[in-house]
C-alpha cells in the first residue's frame, strides 16, 4: 500500500466541519496564519498503538503531513513487546518492526501506516514537547504513564484527547470518574483534554470504509478547537463533529461496551434481530438514565452523535466486547453446572477467552461492568439499571445466559427517566 504524502499548502477547504454548531465552521484563513507563526505548531504524540491507536495513525500522520500548523513527525509511543514474523524466527522488537515495515503486524496487520508515524518505546522520548496527546490505549495500563507524560510535554501549550473507552469508580465519593478528568487531573496546570468517540471499529476505519466520529470538548477558541478537529477528520471517510459535551460522549463511549456484552449472549443465544434491537433500545435508556443521574449538562443531542447511538450499534454488532461475550455464553451455555459458575471461574474464563479470541487486544467492556456495578451498588441504585445488572450478574454471579431476557424486559416498554439524584 503506498501512502498518498500530500503537501502543507494542500488544504481541502472541504474537510471542514458539517455544521455551524458542531464544528465552528472552517477557518482556513486563520490556520493559514498560524501556520506561519512557528511557536503554534502542533507537536502531535499517540500514547498508544493497539488496535484503535495504530488505526488513527492513519489519520493523524496524513493530516499531520499537510495540515501547515503540525510538525510532520508524528510519535506513536509503543509498548514495547518482542513479536516473532512468519519469515524468521527469532523474535524483533514491534516498535522496530513499525518503523521499518510501517506496520504494526501484531495490532493492525496489513495495514500501512504512514511513514512519518514514528515509534517510540521510550515515553519520555515520544511525548518530549508534544503540544497535543492522543490517549489511545486501555485505561488500566494509564495511571503508570501519566508522571511520565506531565514532566515532558510542552509546559504550556499541551492539550489532550483521549479515545479511551473506560470509566473509573471513586469509591470515596461513590461518583463515575471519567478518564478525560483524571488525565486533566494528572496532567495539571489547567490541562484540557477532550475526547473522540464514535462509531468507529477500527479494523474499518484502518481500510477507509466511510464513519463518522464525535471530538467533545472545548480546548480554547474556535480556531483551536478547529485546527484538533482537523488532525483527526479525513472526509468524506472519517467525518469528525465537534461538540461540548464531553460527559455525555465519553460515557456512552464507555458504556456502550456493557451493553455489548448482553449483545453477546443475545447472539450465543440465537435469539434473532428484534431482541437485539431490544436489548439496545433497552440499553440506550440505561446509558441515558447513568447520564443524568451522575454528570451535569449532559445533553440528549449526544445519544444521536456518532458517539451515542451509532457507536451502540457497531459494537453490538461489530465489537471486540460482543464477540468475547459470545464465546463467554457458548462454554456457559455447554456448562451444564451453571450453578457453580462462581465469580473467579467467570474471571478465569473471561481471561481465556480475551487471549485466545484477541491475541493481545484487550476487552474492556469487563472492567467498565464491574466498575459500574460498584458504584451502583455504593449508591443503592442497583434496581434503577436491570439490564446492567443483569449482564453483571451473568457475566460475573453465575447466573444463566437467558437471564439477559429479564434485564430486557424489567423495564416497561416506553420507560423514561428525568429525576435526578
Ligand atoms: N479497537 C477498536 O475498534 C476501538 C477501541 N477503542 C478504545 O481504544 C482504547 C485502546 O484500544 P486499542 O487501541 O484497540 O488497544 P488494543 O486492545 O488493541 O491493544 C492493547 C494495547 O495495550 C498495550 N499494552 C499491553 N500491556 C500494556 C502495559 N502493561 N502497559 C501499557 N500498554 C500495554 C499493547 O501494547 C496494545 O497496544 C480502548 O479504550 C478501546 O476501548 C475505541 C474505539 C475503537
Ligand atoms: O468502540 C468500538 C467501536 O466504536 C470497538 O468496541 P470493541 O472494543 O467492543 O471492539
Amino acid at each position: 500500500m503506498v501512502m498518498n504524502r500530500v503537501t502543507k499548502n494542500q488544504i481541502d477547504p472541504q474537510s471542514s466541519g458539517r455544521d455551524s454548531k458542531a464544528s465552528g465552521g472552517g477557518r482556513l484563513d486563520q490556520l493559514t496564519q498560524s501556520y506561519n507563526d512557528k511557536s503554534e505548531m502542533e507537536r502531535i504524540c499517540i500514547i498508544g498503538s493497539g488496535n484503535w491507536g495504530s488505526a488513527i495513525a492513519t489519520k493523524i500522520g496524513r493530516n499531520a503531513a499537510k495540515l501547515p500548523f503540525c510538525h510532520d513527525t508524528v510519535n506513536m509511543w509503543v509498548f514495547e513487546e518482542e513479536v516473532t514474523l512468519p519469515e524468521s524466527d527469532k523474535p524483533v522488537k514491534l516498535s522496530e518492526v513499525i518503523n521499518s515495515r510501517h506496520e504494526n503486524v501484531k495490532y493492525l496487520p496489513g495495514i500501512t501506516l504512514p511513514s512519518n508515524i514514528r515509534a517510540v518505546p521510550d515515553l519520555k522520548e515520544a511525548c518530549q514537547n508534544a503540544t497535543l496527546l492522543v490517549f489511545v490505549l486501555p485505561h488500566q495500563f494509564l495511571p503508570n504513564l501519566l508522571p511520565i507524560i506531565r514532566a515532558n510535554v510542552h509546559p504550556t501549550r499541551c492539550r489532550g484527547v483521549s479515545l479511551i473507552k473506560g470509566l473509573d469508580f471513586d469509591s470515596k465519593t461513590k461518583m463515575p470518574v471519567l478518564i478525560s478528568k483524571t488525565i486533566e487531573e494528572a496532567m495539571g496546570h489547567g490541562f484540557v483534554c477532550g475526547v473522540l468517540m464514535g462509531a468507529n471499529v477500527a479494523n474499518e476505519v484502518a481500510v477507509g470504509k466511510m464513519c463518522e466520529s464525535t471530538l467533545a470538548g472545548n480546548f480554547g477558541d474556535d480556531r483551536i478547537n478547529e485546527r484538533i478537529r482537523q488532525v483527526f477528520d479525513e472526509a468524506p471517510n472519517f467525518r469528525v463533529a465537534r461538540i461540548d459535551d464531553v460527559a455525555g460522549a465519553e460515557a456512552c463511549g464507555a458504556l456502550k461496551n456493557i451493553v455489548a456484552l448482553g449483545a453477546g449472549f443475545v447472539d450465543a443465544l440465537g435469539l434473532g434481530g428484534n431482541t437485539k434491537a431490544a436489548l439496545l433500545r433497552v440499553g440506550l435508556l440505561e446509558m441515558s438514565r447513568f447520564c443524568q443521574i451522575f454528570f451535569e449538562g449532559v445533553e440528549q443531542g449526544t445519544f444521536l452523535e456518532s458517539c451515542g447511538m451509532a457507536d451502540l450499534i457497531t459494537t453490538c454488532y461489530g465489537g471486540r466486547n460482543r464477540k468475547c461475550a459470545e464465546e463467554f455464553a457458548k462454554v456457559r451455555l455447554q456448562d451444564n453446572a451453571a450453578e457453580d459458575f462462581s465469580i473467579e471461574r467467570c474471571c478465569e474464563l473471561w481471561a481465556k477467552i480475551e487471549s485466545e479470541v484477541l491475541n493481545g487486544q484487550k476487552l474492556q467492556g469487563t472492567i467498565t461492568l464491574k466498575e459500574v456495578h460498584m458504584l451502583l451498588k455504593s449508591r443503592n441504585l442497583l434496581a434503577m439499571f436491570p439490564l446492567f445488572c443483569s449482564i453483571h450478574d451473568i457475566s460475573f454471579g453465575g447466573r444463566g445466559i437467558i437471564s439477559i431476557l429479564d434485564g430486557i424486559s424489567a423495564l416497561s416498554v416506553g420507560n423514561r427517566f428525568t429525576s435526578k439524584l
